[in-house]
């Protein structure tokens, strides 16, 4: 491989997160200022300008970041072949000529499917190194009984998913009981064995970012591998303020542990701008050992087919959007 492709996709063995024993002292004192947080995340608005040929590398980056899902009522043994043949092959190989890395063995980051659909991932993954992400616990309301949510995470990772994404009781945030979610996320944790554990919030569902911090932190000390923020079904999904937040939350972590903790915005990322506006806040606030696989992933359904547009646009000399590449 190029050196130009190693700088586009770089992953790294990460150590799994063990978790701390539960103490309410990690997180009493959170709180969190809206309004600073929304400044800050105002600032990040239009005052990037960055060499046009690193554009194209971020929106490869990007790719390879991808957690491609599809969790739908109606998914299929047929849709979910079509999706992990997209994942095999993300960029038509004529682009990825045209760009200059037709070397670079890009897929994306992992498929991420409902339990029902993991044989037919796994035949049609065959081969490759592409993850199989589930979700379990009841997604996406997470309302079932922890042994159902348990048993379910097992048959999930026997079935061949090698990352569980779970989702939390909200009403253990609304009530504020950290301990039984600590209890619940740890459980889920151990039953998820080698698998990673990607946790969701449901942030959109979580009334305030001070309660979103808190709850980041019971699932880190809990063992979460990445907190995500979000089903794809609630009716507020992934933002750039609660990102900015649970970012945070990561880098305090990181800074009490050593361990680092991969952060999954998920839910209405559809636009290569937007996709590339949460690698910059990424970059600015965990630095450049986030921006891999390994601890950055994006929950999208339908931002790749953004991303190859955009790409095209780019090769014939019309994309118009500036900025610096992932790793300068
Ligand atoms: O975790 C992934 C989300 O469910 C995907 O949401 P999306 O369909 O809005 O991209």
């Amino acid at each position: 491989m190029s050196k130009k492709s190693e700088t586009i996709i770089q992953t790294e063995i990460h150590p799994r997160n063990e978790g701390l024993p539960f103490n309410t002292q990690y997180f009493d004192e959170i709180l969190v200022n809206r309004s600073a947080v929304e400044r800050r995340v105002k600032s990040l608005g239009g005052r990037r300008s960055v060499k046009k040929e690193y554009q194209a590398a971020w929106l490869l980056k990007a790719i390879s970041m991808i957690d491609l899902t599809t969790l739908a009522g109606d998914d299929t043994q047929g849709n979910v072949q079509r999706l992990c043949m997209k994942a095999r092959n993300p960029v038509r190989k004529d682009l990825l000529e045209k760009l200059g890395v037709s070397e670079l063995n890009l897929t994306t980051g992992a498929v991420c499917v409902y339990h029902s659909l993991i044989p037919f991932a796994k035949e049609a993954l065959k081969g490759t190194n592409i993850p199989i992400a589930a979700v379990s616990t009841g997604f996406p309301a997470g309302k079932n009984s922890l042994e159902e949510k348990i048993a379910e995470i097992k048959k999930s990772v026997a079935a061949g998913a090698t990352e569980i994404d779970i989702v939390i009781s909200r009403a253990l945030v609304l009530e504020n009981k950290w301990e039984e979610l600590y209890n619940e996320i740890k459980l889920c944790r151990e039953a998820c064995g080698d698998a990673h554990m990607k946790t969701i919030l449901a942030t959109g569902e979580i009334p305030t970012y001070t309660k979103v911090a808190k709850a980041s932190w019971v699932a880190m000390l809990a063992g979460s591998d990445f907190i995500k923020t979000s089903t794809g079904k609630e009716s507020v999904n992934a933002t750039l303020e609660v990102s900015l937040v649970m970012m945070r939350c990561i880098r305090d972590y990181y800074e009490l542990t050593g361990v680092k903790v991969g952060y999954k915005p998920a839910g209405g990322i559809q636009k290569a701008k937007q996709a590339v506006e949460f690698l910059i806040l990424l970059k600015e606030e965990l630095g450049n050992d986030w921006l891999t696989p390994d601890l950055f992933r994006f929950g999208a359904s339908s931002l790749l087919g953004d991303i190859e547009r955009q790409l095209e646009h780019y090769v014939t000399g019309s994309y118009s959007a500036s900025f610096r590449h992932p790793m300068a």
